[in-house]
């Protein structure tokens, strides 16, 4: 019966019990393991975890095992044996450098080497596209589905679900209204949802656009404290308005304000880079060092809204040669860059410079 989830919902469930601590259980061809995340593991579920025997390692990326100068033998990853009477907070600085430089000397770390990675692997995905920090606790086990139906925990076939983690669930639109706005009043605003319940992006229409000429557009990700509380270690508030401001000027326009905050880490990650960035180090480096890429955004998301909306060329209002491309392999013609300088200050001046020098944003 056509009833119960599809893989990319139980992907979703999957995101919501790891956010909550509950175990999920992963299956493959090479075999099946219990995961849960790092950070919101707790002491009991550890303790079952670790009284079910085998080998319990934490999958962290390889940017996180070179900070901590464990041996990534797995390539992308690292699977770091925890030790039998490690305790919780071993765990949790393991996974987050918060106190790296306070206590720098967590190791030796005794990474494993040989026999199969691709679970791990997986379970550092869904915990980095569940905005937690890319650190899971791995158990193999001997029969994943019996586990899980004896348990209650979330399913899921890897060898399916493979391919559908790597792709952004696809979007519908959900409602759109009028929303006359200070820099621009002929505003419409349309709310698109992912079929799996993940969260949810918005574009905001300024005029009536037509759909046969490259549309003055801009992709903004979500900056809590830039668009929000008017932060000045970003440019993100006065980029997102001067961009508004200019298709109120021009007439028409389309800005998609995409839901990944913190260049796709979720602020909470976000938030930890920052507290690293008090500690001295930059934007890339701070990424680096909880884990992450310099940047985890999906520009296909962006992408998709446009194509959804009518819209097959841009005249792209960024600063971002990156984005120009993403949208170019997308399918979307990006007939013009629209530089977009606004808001530079002495708090973001590093900020902006690093973006220019390590990853590629024109000052
Ligand atoms: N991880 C992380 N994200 C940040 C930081 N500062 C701002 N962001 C996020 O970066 C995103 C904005 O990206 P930017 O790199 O400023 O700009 P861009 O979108 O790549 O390029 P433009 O189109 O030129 O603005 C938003 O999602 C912000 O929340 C930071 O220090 N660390
Ligand atoms: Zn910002």
């Amino acid at each position: 019966m056509p009833l119960g989830p599809t893989i990319l919902e139980r992907l979703n469930r999957a995101r919501a019990d790891l956010r909550m601590g509950v175990p999920v259980v992963l299956t493959h061809a090479e075999g099946a393991a219990l995961v849960v995340a790092a950070e919101a593991v707790d002491a009991p579920r550890l303790a079952g975890m670790r009284a079910m025997g085998g080998e319990l390692a934490l999958a962290i990326t390889d940017r996180r095992a070179t900070t901590l100068k464990a041996r990534a033998y797995d390539g992308d990853l690292a699977r770091i044996a925890v030790p039998g009477d490690a305790p919780m907070a071993w765990l949790r600085a393991v996974a987050d450098p918060a106190r790296d430089l306070d206590a720098p000397m967590k190791g030796p770390f005794h990474s494993l080497r040989g026999g199969p990675a691709s679970l791990h692997r997986a379970a550092i995905r869904l915990a980095k596209s569940a905005h937690l920090l890319p650190a899971a606790l791995v158990l193999p086990v001997a029969d994943g589905p019996a586990l899980a139906t004896a348990e209650g925990l979330t399913l899921i076939d890897m060898g399916l679900a493979g391919p559908a983690l790597e792709l952004a669930a696809p979007l519908a639109p959900v409602v759109s209204a009028r929303l006359p706005m200070a820099a621009a009043e002929k505003g419409r605003l349309h709310i698109f949802r992912p079929g799996d319940g993940s969260e949810e992006h918005y574009a905001i229409e300024i005029g009536q656009p037509p759909r046969d000429a490259p549309v003055l557009a801009r992709l903004h990700s979500a900056c809590f404290t830039g668009d929000v509380l008017g932060s000045l270690k970003c440019d993100c508030g006065p980029q997102l308005h001067a961009a508004l401001e200019q298709m109120g000027a021009e007439g028409a326009g389309v800005l998609l304000y995409l839901n990944q905050e913190g260049r796709g880490i979720g602020l909470a990650n976000k938030m930890r880079a920052y507290r690293l960035q008090d500690q001295g180090f930059d934007t890339v480096e701070a990424n680096h060092r909880l884990g992450f890429e310099d940047d985890e955004r999906d520009f296909r998301i962006g992408a998709g809204i446009l194509r959804q909306m009518g819209f097959g060329a841009v005249r792209l209002l960024t600063n971002n040669p990156a984005k120009c491309r993403m949208l170019e392999a997308n399918g979307i013609a990006v007939t013009e860059r629209v530089p977009l300088r606004v808001g530079q200050t002495r708090h973001n001046a590093a900020y902006l410079a690093t973006k220019a020098a390590k990853s590629g944003h024109l000052l």
